[in-house]
């Protein structure tokens, strides 16, 4: 795919492939990693406003960040536009350049309150969560799926409704909320959506590899793409994407997240990121499955380094 700098409000980020919001993966460690590896962007996973509000600490602990993050992009979870524009000034968000505004997320509870992918079925409430978030002063993007349901996609109608309201970036999930996290992307949609806006148009779903982003980016036209659950398994899809030059492999960089994680985290926290992490990324790594036991039951860092060990160095005979 042609890799071009994107320009998103006044800010321009280097390059056009970005990290999704993942919740329970993308925290300051993860985004650090899929920047180095030439992620252009790197959202942080959704935070919920009225968590937010009630100053719950795992909620704010979400929004750590430091210098090393050079453009800093956070994502909102809400149903209030009045709660939402109220967090999205706040001094929560004082470091951060970017909100997302997240109307994709399917979780019963959350649709259940009108929140996430609910609002692509309150089309006035959602234009109204964004006119009062742009009212932060931040660059809002937006974040939504082709509709709720296959037989009622209205994702041009939506990403129009964005542009008008102010947002300055779209993300298209090529997926309807009903068909959660499978089936195939409907491209068409996101390239009908791409056609009727002014603003930059990501796309995002099913890509799992270099062919499939390029397929992607051939069927809609849209200026960039977010990948989510691949960039778990294999990281480096950034840099093959990207054709940045990378000297590492998977047992350096799960070393360099413990070692980053445990900075900046508590052991509790770094022991069950990590774990998380390496579940995925060992998928693609032939005859490891018989050591997920063991990596769930460690319980202090150097069991977890010794069983990682195991996992990527391919020194298994230490067994
Ligand atoms: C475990 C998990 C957590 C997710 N968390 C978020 C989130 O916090 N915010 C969001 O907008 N989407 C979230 N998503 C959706 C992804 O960002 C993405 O849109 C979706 O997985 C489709 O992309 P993929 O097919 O490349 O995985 C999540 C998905 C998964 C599987």
């Amino acid at each position: 795919m042609e890799i071009k700098e994107l320009k998103i409000g006044n800010i321009i980020i280097p390059c056009n492939v970005l990290m999704a919001p993942l919740a329970g993966y993308t925290c300051y460690p993860f985004r650090i990693l899929c920047s180095e590896l030439g992620a252009g962007l790197c959202y942080t996973e959704m935070v919920n406003c009225n968590s937010l509000r009630y100053k719950d600490k795992a909620t704010q602990k979400l929004l750590f960040t430091t210098a090393e993050e050079k453009v800093k992009a956070t994502q909102l979870v809400g149903s209030d536009p009045r709660i939402m524009e109220k967090m999205a000034r706040s001094n929560y968000f004082e470091e951060f350049d970017i909100i997302d505004i997240n109307m994709g997320c399917p979780v019963p509870n959350l649709f259940k309150s009108g929140q996430g992918s609910a609002l692509l079925g309150d089309l006035k409430k959602a234009s109204s969560i964004i006119k009062g978030c742009k009212k932060s002063g931040k660059i809002i993007t937006v974040k939504i799926r082709v509709g709720i349901r296959e037989d009622k996609m209205i994702s041009a109608e939506v990403a129009k409704m964005c542009e008008d309201s102010g947002a300055d970036m779209i993300t298209i999930h090529g997926r309807s909320r009903n068909m959660m996290y499978s089936g195939t992307p409907y491209f068409d949609q996101i390239e009908q959506a791409k056609s009727v806006v002014r603003i930059p148009v990501i796309a995002n779903g099913g890509i799992f590899s270099v062919p499939d982003a390029e397929k992607m980016m051939n069927l809609t036209g849209a200026d960039g793409v977010m990948i989510a659950r691949y960039a778990l398994e294999n990281p480096f899809i950034f840099s093959e994407l990207t054709h940045k030059e990378i000297q590492k492999n998977k047992y350096t960089i799960i070393s360099e997240q413990i070692d980053l994680t445990s900075k900046h985290y508590d052991e509790t926290f770094t022991l069950s990121y990590i774990k998380r992490l390496v579940s995925f990324c060992m998928r693609t790594e032939k005859g490891t499955k018989k050591y997920k036991q063991e990596l769930y039951k460690s319980g202090n860092i150097s069991e977890l380094e010794y069983i990682i060990r195991k996992i990527f160095y391919k020194e298994r005979e230490i067994d």
